[in-house]
């Protein structure tokens, strides 16, 4: 993935503006920052799905949101991407054939093996708990086989135990030759990534790797190693939200009947992607 001069306008007001990066293939890449640090904005640039984006971001050699990416993309909102009224195997063979897989039914028990939801194929996601229904959406994004995995907060919600496993199958997907870019505001999940961004009011604040995080900060662990580098960033003069024109709500975006990976992502926003 090649960044430049990456600019994101939300709500009228810049969101990110400026942010060059390069992430390598095949590695694992912790995306973190504090809240409202522009994370999901950069993923929806890098996916193709944000409205307002300028400047150049190419995904495994394309345009971002090219329609020859939309198989090689996989991407898990921060909400549940999934119909509640279909069952799993319902929900991933729609989302293998959005991928172009007409008879999907090796994918789909790959993906669900993937996930660890055997003996749930015929539930309805209606009926899943929390932690099952995300790795449905998981499920989706991997489904097509993609090589760029985009997941937005994967773990979050989810217990230590699965978050654990979840993180397996993230080295595995990784030792297989695929791209993940993971955001996570865990850090302990931070050290289990090969290279780490650290984001702060859309700016970039490191790009660095857990060891080089440790060691250019002196502090005993990640989480304070991150505190340290996010005090260190010091914001330019942060705009006051909700108020006056910067602050007020702009054009409403379409994150799809459940923020999903499905067609009603705004995928044609690219064309003010510059390339
Ligand atoms: N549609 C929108 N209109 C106005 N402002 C927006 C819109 N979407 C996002 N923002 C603002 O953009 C900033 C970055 O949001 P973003 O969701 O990218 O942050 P994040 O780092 O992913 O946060 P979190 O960790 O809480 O998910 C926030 O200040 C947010 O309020």
């Amino acid at each position: 993935m090649v960044i430049r001069g990456l600019r994101v306008v939300r709500g009228g007001r810049p969101i990110i503006d400026g942010l060059d990066l390069r992430v390598p293939a095949g590695s694992v890449v912790g995306l973190m920052g504090p809240s409202g640090s522009g994370k999901t904005t950069l993923m929806r640039s890098l996916v193709g799905v944000q409205d307002k984006v300028t400047g150049t971001v190419e995904v495994l050699g394309g345009a971002a949101g090219s329609p020859v990416l939309r198989r090689r993309v996989g991407y898990m909102t921060q909400d549940a991407s999934v119909y509640t009224d279909l069952t799993v195997v319902q929900n991933l063979r729609y989302f293998a054939a959005l991928a172009g897989i007409p008879d999907g039914a090796e994918a789909v028990a790959a993906a669900v093996g993937t996930v660890d939801l055997g003996g749930h194929e015929k539930q309805r996601v209606g009926t899943l708990s929390g932690g099952e229904r995300s790795r449905v959406s998981l499920a989706a994004a991997l489904v097509g086989g993609p090589d760029l995995l985009v997941l937005d907060e994967p773990t979050v919600g989810l217990d230590p135990v699965l978050r654990r496993d979840l993180w397996a199958v993230f080295r595995r997907l990784a030792a297989e030759g695929r791209t993940l870019l993971v955001s996570s505001h865990v850090m302990d999940e931070a050290t289990q990534c090969d290279r780490l961004i650290l984001m702060r009011d859309g700016a970039l604040v490191a790009d660095t790797t857990p060891d080089e995080l440790l060691a250019t900060t002196g502090a005993p662990d990640a989480e304070r190693a991150f505190l340290a580098l996010i005090d260190a960033a010091r914001p330019a003069a942060r705009p006051a939200q909700g108020t006056g024109p910067s602050g007020s709500t702009g054009p409403s975006e379409s994150t799809g009947p459940s923020g999903s990976t499905g067609p009603s992502e705004s995928t044609e926003s690219t064309e003010e992607t510059a390339r």
